[in-house]
């Protein structure tokens, strides 16, 4: 790549005039020597690219994790058809590298989260622009930036709506000062026995049957034991080792070839037959609903089939009944009518249209099932996959989910999707524009000038909205959040060989004597977590001896130390490694100096000592506890039968409710209408 060229050789000089006119002498000299680093490269990432190639950023750092995609290339301007399939953040760099031979571009395809991206890394940059698309990897990124003290502009687009909020340690709030909203969440209740919309019936195929028959054995059998050793109802335990059971068969018959081909007949039999009439017979379930019908396998194959409920056959508008503007700009399907005696006929009902975009009959909707079962066990049978997760641009899971979602909502008598609407619910898209993506560009390259002018004064949260007349909105700057978790740590960078330095060592370094100014916080009743990992605590010390290596605490990790006296601040350590030329016989790590003083806390707050029963001895990856550090903690209601359960149901929003009786909190549920 080219080398940045100065600003002023008359060369440069009517590229940069208009770029010169707005930064103002000072910053236009400084901007070719400006390290920024963006990550993403998407439909924000490609626009905001071309904005600092074209100002004249002089070395930009482009981190990708991704591949170009067909369904890209309508935004993503700096992609073409021969690039799909090629790193987005490579192909990228080398079109936009052209627009200004000025400046450097180094691009990297990797995740941001990759342990060698660490504090120090982080530190070279003079600013960090976001342009991703989920909220782990911002999280991720805005504490790396507050441990790091790097100023980041973060930001979002979702249809016509925008924002760009700038973010810089102890001026303003941080990403996380604010909790943000969980996504639409269901009861599981809701999912599991009674759907009443096809979101519901979505969100069972996606999240609870594809899992069970493709993804990890979770061994129910196990939890199922502990609950009946706990004296829970036996009758509840005996149906639902009967449903495990059935499950485990299923899932055998998958991955075995001479089997496989009457899996999906089994498969069909269990969820839309054996398991709705084990429904039905609760009949109190049913005196203020109507009760769902048993599926016929053979008799939806010959056409034969009889729906009890009046549903439609065909895909409707969105239940919310707003028209939802589409990628492509397509008409949604029309309501057909149904026809009188509620047989499905054989063969799709209307044969007009794209093919994603055609309502399924219920034979349709068998024959998908039966072909996307088939092809989905085939790629177990190979080998080359253990399990297989939901991805809406992964054909074979995404019939899947359309054919059961709308099996189950023949039963239920709700009404079908196509697979395109499927698509659109399942994968949560929200579509893309790619004039709102420009405006967020620019309004991007804006903030991050005032960061670099250090105009603290000029930093604004703006928002684009969908008001013709007022398009942009614009708030002051917040103060960080006092309660934050994350932008109120006091963060240090310790460098360590973790092979060999020891728990003990560490956080007796970092927290040093206590004795003269600027020192640590001396020898203090202290936990010690690594994300969620309980560590060590002040009665629990067996962790202390043990290499940070061996408690799988390594570069680009944090070490969390809670004062539990409630009289300092939180230190959140950030681990990084020995410089190339350190020597063999050098202490293990080289501490901060001066050491992290965290200040003192206004009013003392004891922080409950972690559960005896958390505590372990020896972490693995698969081995976290699902607690959060005590200043973070959660609101819980205490322990879930099944921890990795509940996470992955969280992650799709939904809440598992502890017991029948536990109740759903006001702000857990984001009601659809
Ligand atoms: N952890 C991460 N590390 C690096 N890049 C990431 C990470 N998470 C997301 N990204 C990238 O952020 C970009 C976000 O762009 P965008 O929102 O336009 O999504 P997209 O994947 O291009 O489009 P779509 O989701 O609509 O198919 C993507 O290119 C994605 O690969
Ligand atoms: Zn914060």
């Amino acid at each position: 790549m080219n080398s940045p060229g100065p600003v002023n050789s008359p060369k440069n000089s009517s590229r940069y005039s208009h770029a010169r006119a707005i930064l103002g002498p000072e910053l236009s000299k400084r901007l070719p020597e400006t390290r920024v680093l963006l990550v993403g490269a998407g439909g924000i990432g490609c626009e905001l690219l071309k904005n600092i190639v074209l100002t004249g950023f002089g070395h930009i750092t482009l981190l990708d994790l991704d591949t170009i995609d067909l369904s890209n290339l309508n935004r993503q301007f700096l992609f073409r058809k021969k690039d799909i399939k090629q790193s987005k953040a490579l192909v990228a760099a080398q079109t936009a590298g052209a627009f200004n031979p000025n400046v450097h571009i180094n691009p990297i395809h990797g995740n941001i989260k990759e342990p060698q991206f660490d504090i120090e890394w982080f530190q070279q940059f003079d600013v960090v622009l976001n342009a991703l698309d989920n909220l782990d990897a911002r999280r991720h990124v805005n504490k790396m930036c507050m441990a790091a003290q790097v100023p980041l502009v973060e930001s979002g687009t979702a249809g016509y709506l925008g924002q760009v909020q700038p973010l810089l340690k102890d001026r303003s709030e941080c990403f996380d000062c604010i909790p943000k909203p969980t996504p639409t969440s269901f009861p599981v209740c809701t999912i599991r026995s009674t759907p009443s919309q096809p979101i519901h019936c979505i969100v069972w195929a996606k999240s609870y049957l594809l899992p069970q028959l493709f993804g990890e054995d979770e061994n129910a059998g196990t939890e199922l034991d502990d609950a009946e050793k706990q004296g829970e109802n036996a009758q509840e335990i005996a149906t639902l080792r009967r449903e495990a059971q059935a499950f485990k068969a299923v899932r055998t018959a998958l991955r075995s070839e001479s089997t496989a081909a009457d899996a999906s007949r089994m498969a069909f039999q269990k969820v839309f037959n054996s398991d709705v009439l084990n429904l039905l017979s609760m009949a109190d379930m049913w005196r203020s609903r109507v009760p769902p019908q048993p599926l016929d396998f053979d008799a939806i194959k010959e056409g034969q089939f009889k729906l009890k409920h009046q549903a439609s056959n065909t895909a409707n508008p969105p239940a919310n009944g707003k028209s939802i503007p589409r990628k492509n700009g397509s008409a949604k399907g029309k309501h057909e009518p149904t026809n009188g005696n509620n047989v499905e006929p054989s063969g799709s009902q209307n044969g007009a249209g794209l093919k994603d975009q055609r309502a399924l009959s219920l034979q349709d909707n068998l024959a998908l099932f039966v072909s996307s079962t088939n092809r989905l066990a085939a790629r177990l049978q190979t080998g080359k996959e253990d399990t297989i997760s939901f991805d809406k641009d992964d054909d074979d899971t995404l019939d899947f989910v359309t054919a059961a979602a709308n099996l189950r909502s023949a039963a239920y008598g709700i009404e079908r999707k196509t697979r395109w609407e499927v698509k659109e619910m399942a994968g949560n898209i929200i579509p893309a524009i790619a004039t709102t993506n420009a405006i967020i560009s620019g309004l991007i390259v804006l903030q991050a000038l005032h960061l670099l002018r250090k105009s603290y004064s000029a930093l604004k949260n703006v928002h684009l909205q969908f008001k013709p007349t007022v398009p942009l909105s614009t708030i002051n700057m917040c103060p960080p959040n006092p309660k934050c978790g994350i932008c109120r740590d006091t963060y240090a960078k310790v460098l360590c060989d973790p092979f060999k330095v020891t728990l003990g060592e560490f956080v007796d370094g970092i927290l040093g004597d206590g004795e003269g100014e600027g020192q640590g916080t001396g020898k203090r009743e202290v936990s010690v977590y690594e994300d969620k990992r309980v560590l060590s605590d002040p009665d629990w010390d067996d962790n202390n001896a043990r290499t940070l290596e061996s408690l799988n605490v390594t570069r680009g990790k944090f070490l969390t130390i809670v004062d539990e006296e409630g009289e300092w601040g939180t230190i959140s350590v950030a681990l990084g490694v020995l410089p190339a030329d350190y020597p063999t016989s050098g202490p293990a790590f080289i501490l901060p100096s001066p050491l992290p003083k965290p200040p003192r806390q206004v009013r003392p707050s004891t922080p409950p000592p972690p559960a005896p029963s958390l505590k372990r001895s020896a972490p693995d990856d698969d081995d976290v506890s699902e607690i959060e550090p005590s200043s973070k903690r959660l609101k819980t209601n205490g322990d879930v039968t099944s921890p990795n359960k509940k996470r992955k149901l969280d992650e799709d929003g939904l809440i598992l409710l502890d017991s029948a009786n536990d109740k759903m909190l006001d702000e857990d549920v984001i009601e659809i209408d």
